[in-house]
């Protein structure tokens, strides 16, 4: 067995539960969230400063790493752990959502998709079995089927046609996966915002018996209640002894809501991504130090976090780095943003275990959007 996933504690007023997860590079609980470090780095981090924050899985994605430096590269140098010194867990994304999201004059065909690439606009291929023979080479611990996330706009008829290619599809990559036995490939759920394709979809999944599942096609700009209400009719139809995934997923309100929906696990830019643009996660909410207010306060950026960067900086310091540009800028609040993420899911799981999920939650979320509309 590739992973081995149990269900410690499940909370007795919701659908969320503590599990632990076993993988080859480690084992670790869920609820979890994961850092994404797309092109085999989580930018401007360490993998010691991931293990310090706490970081037990990342991610990095298919469609980057084979067209640079190619997966034929990443297999020579030993594989994506020795070839980012990271020997914890990772997983990679299957390419299929970054082709759409990325590369420009897109086809998609029952055989794959052909698109031209985002680097030197070459016309590429990418198929069920192009995207499992790279993820095989890559050598993560979970990999995902090749699938299709259709736009926000698609219509029903749309979304029917992909999901049963993206069914066929999943079939194609089962049989593609070379490795079953060290990386555990997850099925993906599609259906769009339609309940009745949604349970339809994951009751197909199931029935091949995938290690684990995640849910995709949400998360693109639809509003929350929806993604929500998806989650409730969709959840209930994955094993209950799998580990579940919700794909693209990363802020406060959206994690809690998707954790009492049955959630294990996450992955989102959104941390790394304003961390860079100088916006802060903290206790009480997002906090821009580029902002004027902060140009003589020397207290840190959360006086509830206990990471390296708050024992250590100032938000006056913080603001200064980003105003001259310095390169600690980013790397110091995308330090915090990841430890701060990490030790939330840290307080879910404690929360869930001590039968306080409800009322941790209730607490977060009204300190964390306190002053916002
Ligand atoms: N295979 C697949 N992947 C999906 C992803 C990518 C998940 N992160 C992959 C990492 C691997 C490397 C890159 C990312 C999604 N991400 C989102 N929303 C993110 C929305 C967002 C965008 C920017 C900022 C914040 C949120 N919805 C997603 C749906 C799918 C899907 O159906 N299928
Ligand atoms: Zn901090």
């Amino acid at each position: 067995m590739a992973i081995r996933f149990e269900v410690l504690v499940r909370d007795r007023r919701s659908g969320a539960r503590v599990g632990r997860l076993v993988t080859p590079h480690g084992t670790f609980e869920t609820p979890m969230f994961m850092p994404v470090g797309t092109q085999a780095t989580v930018k401007t981090l360490t993998p010691e400063e991931l293990r310090e924050i706490g970081a037990k899985i990342v991610l990095a994605n298919t469609y980057h790493l084979w067209l640079r430096p190619g997966e034929d590269v990443v297999a020579e140098a030993g594989g994506l752990h020795r070839f980012m010194a990271w020997d914890g867990a990772i997983l990679t994304d299957s390419g299929g959502f970054q082709v759409f999201s990325l590369a420009e004059r897109r086809r998609v065909e029952e055989e794959g998709v052909y698109f031209r690439s985002h680097l030197d606009g070459s016309v590429k291929f990418m198929s069920p079995e192009v995207s499992i023979a790279v993820q095989n080479a890559l050598g993560a611990d979970i990999i995902m089927a090749f699938d299709e996330c259709p736009p926000l706009e698609a219509d029903r008829a749309y979304v029917e046609a992909s999901a049963a290619r993206t069914l066929r599809w999943a079939e194609r990559s089962l049989r593609a996966h070379r490795y079953p036995e060290r990386q555990a490939l997850f099925g993906i759920v599609q259906g769009g915002f339609y309940p009745d394709l949604r349970v339809a979809h994951a009751r197909a999944l199931v029935a091949l018996d995938f290690p684990g599942y995640a849910v995709g096609g949400l998360s693109i700009g639809e509003p929350k209640e929806v993604m929500y209400r998806i989650l409730e009719e969709t959840v209930p139809h994955l094993p209950e002894g799998k580990p579940r995934y919700l794909m693209g997923v990363g802020s406060p309100d959206a994690i809690f809501a998707a954790v009492e929906r049955g959630i294990d696990l996450f992955d989102s830019v959104l941390p790394t991504r304003i961390a860079r643009n100088g916006t802060a996660m903290t206790s009480r909410g997002r906090l821009v130090v580029r902002n004027a207010e902060y140009r003589r306060s020397w207290e840190p950026l959360d006086a509830n976090c206990d990471c390296k960067v708050c024992r250590t900086f100032t938000r006056g310091y913080l603001r200064h780095l980003f105003h001259a540009e310095e390169m600690l800028g980013p790397r110091l609040l995308t330090y915090h943003n990841l430890y701060f993420l990490l030790s939330l899911m840290e307080g879910i799981r404690a929360s869930i275990r001590e039968g306080r999920f409800q009322e941790f939650k209730e607490a977060f979320l009204s300190a964390y959007y306190a002053d916002q509309p």
